[in-house]
């Protein structure tokens, strides 16, 4: 979205449904439901065949809970262990605007062609439409239990006069859906990853967890300092998005750090090589999470605020709050309840190396465990 106006707008909108507070009070028990899902599924994997792609299982989670948020219904992925026809659906689309945007001469032939898989792909997702309508009836409705974070938005935004229309939901909700499920799997994944690779850390991690309150909730975990410090680091050295960032100059241009930039320009920042600025991070490749915790080591004001794993700006991460919930409870769930568990064999810093297409992800598409012993 371009228009600085609509952005802002839109961000109002969506800034209440999104807060810390609301999430906390009308989503965290979806959230530890499809938590508590995963966790069962990766111990039934790991019982019954020996083995389990924890990047598979973080998928199905961070797109179940994306899903459940803007649908007001989940998709069951966690329950069914394989994607559902709008996932399907919205994946191809997203694949097809990348063809045409790259060859739009393709625009002229497709339409010829009769098959149902290139009219999903190349047409005008009439399919993620109709789920769009069944959202919008979720959100106009008063039963708790198919609330969905448009509801109080689309009531706020009926007494404007401006109301959201099917057309605007059901690309809200499917613009949601993606930003929200590779990014917070991927990061899920390698956070795992490197707290698994690191025997001490998982002791001390274990540790910090055992101290947790009976009943404890996500709030409890904020204030666990090696957790939110291991989550940090993941962040630094493995952000699901460290990519180039785009934004136009304004009208008349500006002057930054002494270099005029006439207006219209495109600019753009990245945090790959920021988060590796040796000066900001000494020894940037290693995996440190004491960094982040009071001490010799600890990062430079500087640095803190060099930090931008979710972006930075007007159009930071909408889903900052709801990525950092789903990530401290997957992380305690997993390492309070699966315990015993090594890398499988397939598992090596080759594997594990992320491949960049905007998101990063391991290049072996996979992360498998095993038990211990
Ligand atoms: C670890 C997980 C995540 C990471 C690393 C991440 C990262 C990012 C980054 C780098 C941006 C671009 C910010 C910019 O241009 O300055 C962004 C934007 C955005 N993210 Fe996330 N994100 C994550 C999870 C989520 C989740 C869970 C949601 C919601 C369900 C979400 C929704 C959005 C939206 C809507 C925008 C566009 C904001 C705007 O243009 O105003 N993200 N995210």
């Amino acid at each position: 979205m371009r228009d600085v106006k609509k952005h802002a707008q839109r961000r109002k909108l969506f800034a209440r449904p999104f807060s810390k507070t609301v999430l906390r009070s009308t989503w965290e028990p979806v959230v530890r439901g499809k938590v508590q899902l995963m966790i069962s599924q990766i111990q039934k994997d790991l019982t019954t065949l020996g083995v389990c792609d924890v990047f598979k299982w973080s998928t199905f989670l961070a797109t179940d809970v994306s899903a459940h948020l803007m649908f007001g219904e989940s998709f069951e992925m966690l329950q069914r262990g394989e994607k559902n026809e709008y996932i399907r659906i919205l994946e191809s689309v997203i694949q097809g605007s990348g063809i045409l945007f790259e060859l739009p001469f393709l625009g002229y032939i497709v339409p010829c062609i009769p098959l149902q898989s290139v009219r999903e792909m190349f047409g005008n997702g009439e399919a993620l439409l109709r789920y769009g309508q069944s959202l919008l009836n979720n959100s106009r409705s008063n039963s708790e239990s198919s609330r969905n974070i448009f509801s109080g938005l689309v009531h706020a935004s009926e007494k404007d006069g401006a109301s959201f229309n099917d057309i605007d939901v059901a690309i809200e909700a499917g613009n949601l859906i993606v930003a929200g499920s590779d990014t917070t799997a991927v990061t899920l994944t390698y956070l795992i990853w490197a707290i698994l690779s690191r025997p001490k850390l998982h002791t001390q991690l274990g540790n910090e967890l055992a101290t947790l309150r009976e009943n404890w909730e996500e709030g409890d975990l904020e204030s666990l300092s090696l957790l939110n410090a291991t989550i940090t680091e993941t962040l630094r050295l493995y952000g699901a998005a460290p990519g180039a960032l785009p934004r136009s100059v304004p009208e008349g241009g500006v002057t930054f750090s002494g270099y005029y930039i006439p207006g219209g320009v495109t600019v753009s920042t990245q945090s790959w090589t920021i988060h590796r600025d040796p000066v900001l991070f000494p020894n940037p490749e290693k995996f440190d999470p004491s960094r982040w915790l009071p001490g010799d080591n600890q990062a430079s004001e500087q640095a803190r605020l060099a930090m931008s794993p979710f972006g930075s700006g007007s159009r930071t991460c909408l889903g900052i709050h709801l990525s950092w919930m789903e990530l401290r409870l997957a992380t305690a769930e997993f390492f309070l309840q699966c315990g015993n568990v090594k890398w499988a064999p397939s598992v090596t810093e080759e594997s594990m190396k992320p491949k960049h297409f905007f998101l990063i992800a391991p290049s072996a598409h996979k992360c498998k465990i095993t038990l211990a012993t």
